[in-house]
């Protein structure tokens, strides 16, 4: 309950701080500088990058001044390409003396608004920084640089029999993944980005470079220091460019299983979950998707499974055991009254299956055509998803609007997939309404208002709510350490 009035009480500080008048704006808000863009400014990155890697065109400019979230275009004044550390450190210090705003662009994939230019400036696009720096097999690692992307990295990698897990449903940049400390299928059995950096080359707002665990350090584990690498993993380009990223690598496993079976209830369904998760049966993916986005599925991916609520599962390992592994779940899952639980025959079935998986937001989006996605990314301790999955699944159903639910629930990680027609103002109200509401149910039950896809323009609010006023106050003081203009991606993350 005190949980709970806490959340309400930030939420009801937070909605006043937006009128600029409250101390807790002051406290909260650094609006940036607006940027002095002007053709000296724009002849001095010139000067540093090149005439060719410097672009004042609307079409570059509106490319690079929106993600993939439902937040509108704002366009930077400038795109600048970066081909080395040394044009990062110099564009940076550039825009810090002359307090402009720098947003790092990675690929564009992002849910929450990262990249959109809400004070103009400087958009700093580092694809075409894209070598693998090093591969150290035998250590299970490497490095890359910003411009490399997830699955270039692992076509690499194929000949090395390692792969690099964390799997987005998009083909982020990795250090871009180090961003938003991205997620994905994958998470339950080899964690998030949070548990696979071991170091980050940073150049700061001032263009310092930093190597966050040291130059060349790469070991699982330190004690040495602050974790820097993890101050920045998460930080959305508000803190500093990544402009390396040395990343855990897993040696492809002997053996896949992958699997899909059905449930009539949802509590069913995720009743199962919790009881694999508590019986330590080492999964590699655990996704839930309800009867709602399997009919999105079936319509889209061009399937004819049973439109109920379904688990989609994967284990991975050496061929002995897997088959145990197997018949454990199948037990937890007919326990829970689930049916229809198939094995994928073959590599073919098995991929396909992940790809519709990874592109079901576009299939939910297709259920309303010409709109847009809008997506929700709650997480909350897996004894406590019972509760907010039954709870959000009868928001959706009493709101009668079309929100299928589908997730990382081996992590306890959620969304739902909202098509959101913007003009339909009545339903996008609803759509919001609900989702605010998923947060606060996450906060109150121990959790989250995002698992995976970051804080970006639309969840300031719930950021004060969850972590509180103290708590963000530290996160303000580390912001104007690193940062004291301001110039780094202003309006993310913060007011
Ligand atoms: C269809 C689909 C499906 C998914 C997702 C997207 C889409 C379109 N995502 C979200 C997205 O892929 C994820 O947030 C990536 O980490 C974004 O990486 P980009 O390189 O695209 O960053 P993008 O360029 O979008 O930037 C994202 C943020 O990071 C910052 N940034 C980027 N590169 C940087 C750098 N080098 N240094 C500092 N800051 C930098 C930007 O400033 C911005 O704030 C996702 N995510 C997830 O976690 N799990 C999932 O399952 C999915 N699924
Ligand atoms: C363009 C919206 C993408 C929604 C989020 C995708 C995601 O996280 C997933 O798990 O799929
Ligand atoms: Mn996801």
């Amino acid at each position: 309950m005190y949980l709970s009035k806490c959340i309400r009480f930030c939420l009801q500080q937070t909605a006043r701080t937006v009128s600029k008048e409250s101390p807790l704006w002051k406290r909260y808000s650094t609006a940036a500088v607006q940027p002095k863009i002007d053709t000296s400014f724009v002849g001095a990155l010139k000067t540093i990058v090149g005439d060719a890697n410097v672009s004042t065109a609307d079409a570059i400019r509106e490319q690079h001044g929106h993600d993939e979230s439902h937040h509108a275009v704002a366009m930077p004044d400038v795109v600048v390409f970066a081909e080395s550390v040394d044009h990062v450190s110099k564009v940076s210090k550039l825009c810090n003396d002359t307090k402009v705003p720098l947003i790092p662009f990675g690929s564009g994939t992002g849910l929450e608004g990262g990249v959109n230019a809400l004070q103009g400036g400087v958009c700093l696009d580092v694809t075409k920084m894209d070598q693998i720096v090093q591969v150290n097999a035998e250590d299970f690692d490497c490095t890359v640089q910003p411009g490399v992307m997830r699955l270039g990295l692992n076509n690499y990698l194929r000949d090395t029999g390692l792969w690099f897990p964390i799997d987005p449903g998009a083909d982020a940049s990795v250090c871009g993944m180090c961003a938003t400390s991205a997620s994905g299928t994958n998470a339950v059995k080899y964690g998030t980005m949070r548990e696979n950096v071991l170091n980050l080359q940073v150049v700061l707002p001032d263009g310092r470079v930093i190597d966050t665990a040291g130059r060349g350090r790469r070991t699982k584990k330190t004690s040495a220091g602050y974790n820097l690498t993890n101050l920045f993993l998460g930080s959305e380009g508000t803190l500093g460019t990544i402009t390396e990223a040395t990343v855990r690598l897993y040696g492809i496993p002997e053996k896949t299983i992958s699997a899909v079976c059905h449930f009539n209830e949802v509590s069913e369904a995720v009743d199962t979950v919790v009881q694999i998760l508590q019986c330590g049966i080492p999964m590699a993916k655990l996704e839930f998707l309800d009867d709602s986005a399997i009919d999105c599925f079936n319509r889209f991916c061009k399937y004819d499974m049973t439109v109920a609520h379904s688990l989609f599962l994967e284990f991975h390992g050496p061929a002995y055991g897997l088959e145990d592994q197997f018949q454990s779940v199948k037990e937890l899952i007919e326990m829970n009254n689930g049916f229809g639980l198939k094995q994928a025959s073959d590599a073919d079935e098995r991929n396909r299956l992940w790809k519709a998986r990874h592109e079901m937001v576009w299939a939910c989006t297709a259920r309303i055509p010409g709109s847009k996605p809008y997506s929700t990314d709650v997480c909350v301790p897996i004894t406590n998803l019972p509760e907010i999955i039954t709870k959000t699944k009868q928001m959706v159903v009493e709101a009668d609007v079309i929100g299928p639910m589908v997730g990382h629930v081996g992590d306890g990680n959620f969304h739902i997939f909202f098509p959101c027609d913007h003009s339909d103002t009545e339903t996008f109200k609803k759509i919001k309404d609900i989702s605010h509401k998923m947060a606060v149910m996450a906060m109150e039950l121990n959790g989250t208002c995002t698992g995976e896809h970051g804080i970006g323009i639309g969840k300031r609010d719930l950021l004060v709510a969850e972590v509180g006023e103290e708590t963000l106050g530290a996160m303000k003081q580390i912001k104007e350490t690193f940062d004291p203009n301001n110039i780094m991606n202003p309006g993310k993350v913060f007011f």
